[in-house]
């Protein structure tokens, strides 16, 4: 089976935008997002349109701030203090990857934790590591546990999740998640000794490490629910561009019970979580 990441995101999306009404409806508010772009990454343009067109659809506001290349961290910090303190901002999103020159964790510890719809700031990773719920979670992360959670039945009690991958942005803030689903949760990686074992032990696997089809189809349990979050870009063989996941996904579709493909999968939920982030910001802060 395969998991239809664009059909769960228009689905969210469609829920989304009834409580955005309600909430304009009853308190006035509508929620407003800001993403700034540094740079000119072609990738980036493109997801950054996409968050824009997306929150605009649902009603939302949405503004754009696009900054060259060259632009200093001071100059990003400023416009940051800026929308911190504009009341119709509720939410603040700094495209990454940022150029080499800025100091990537100085800007998110600089973006207000009640408008850090991305959930990089310390202190949402601490509420969320803490299990306080008040915290605004990761929007990729939070996409692998809705894709996991609608393939079986909503019920992850007791699973074994083996998540590959311990960055901050996916692979640790995933794993919490899981463990509040109440699975038991192996965190791995690529130095991990006997990793295709480890894997082949999983009913939940989570791939989350940046590398094109790094996990074969033999690592995979027959009958596991495959959560792909890699998106790769690489040359097929006539020379052409095409994106591809961790997951070698032809042979893993063979054993997996249930696959996100790529594209199509965790992506599309990326920004549906995304605007689910900046109306809850909007709700709870606004
Ligand atoms: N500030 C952030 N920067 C980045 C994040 C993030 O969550 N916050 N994540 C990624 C990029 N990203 C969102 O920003 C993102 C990546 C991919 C998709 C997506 O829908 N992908 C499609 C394929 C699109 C394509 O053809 O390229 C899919 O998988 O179907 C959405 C959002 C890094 N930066």
């Amino acid at each position: 089976m395969i998991i239809d990441g664009k059909q769960a995101a228009a689905e969210l999306r469609k829920q989304l935008s009834v409580q955005v009404d309600q909430l304009q409806q009853e308190k006035n508010i509508i929620p407003g997002l800001t993403v700034i772009l540094v740079g000119e990454d072609p990738a980036s343009e493109v997801y950054v349109r996409n968050k824009v067109r997306q929150t605009r659809e649902l009603g939302m506001n949405s503004n754009e701030i696009r900054l060259p290349a060259d632009t200093g961290e001071a100059e990003l910090l400023a416009r940051l203090e800026q929308l911190n303190r504009d009341s119709e901002v509720h939410g603040i999103l700094v495209q990454l990857p940022l150029p080499a020159h800025i100091d990537e964790a100085r800007i998110l510890a600089a973006i207000d934790p009640q408008k850090d719809v991305d959930g990089f700031h310390a202190l949402n990773s601490g509420r969320l590591f803490n299990g306080s719920g008040d915290a605004l979670v990761p929007c990729t992360p939070q996409g692998c546990v809705i894709l996991a959670k609608r393939h079986l039945g909503n019920d992850l009690n007791g699973k074994h999740a083996v998540v590959i991958g311990r960055s901050n942005i996916v692979g640790k803030p995933v794993a919490i998640l899981l463990l509040q689903e109440n699975c038991t949760v192996t965190i791995a990686h690529s130095r991990t000794e006997n990793l295709a074992g480890l894997c082949r032990q999983a009913d939940i696997l989570v791939a989350a490490v940046g590398r094109p089809h790094f996990v074969r189809g033999d690592w995979i349990k027959p009958g596991a629910t495959v959560i792909d979050v890699g998106i790769n870009r690489i040359a097929d063989a006539g020379g052409k561009s095409r994106l591809v996941g961790d997951v070698d996904y032809q042979a893993a579709v063979e054993v997996a019970g249930a696959i996100t493909p790529v594209p199509g999968g965790v992506g599309p939920m990326t920004i549906a979580c995304l605007l689910k982030n900046t109306l809850a910001a909007a709700r709870r802060y606004g």
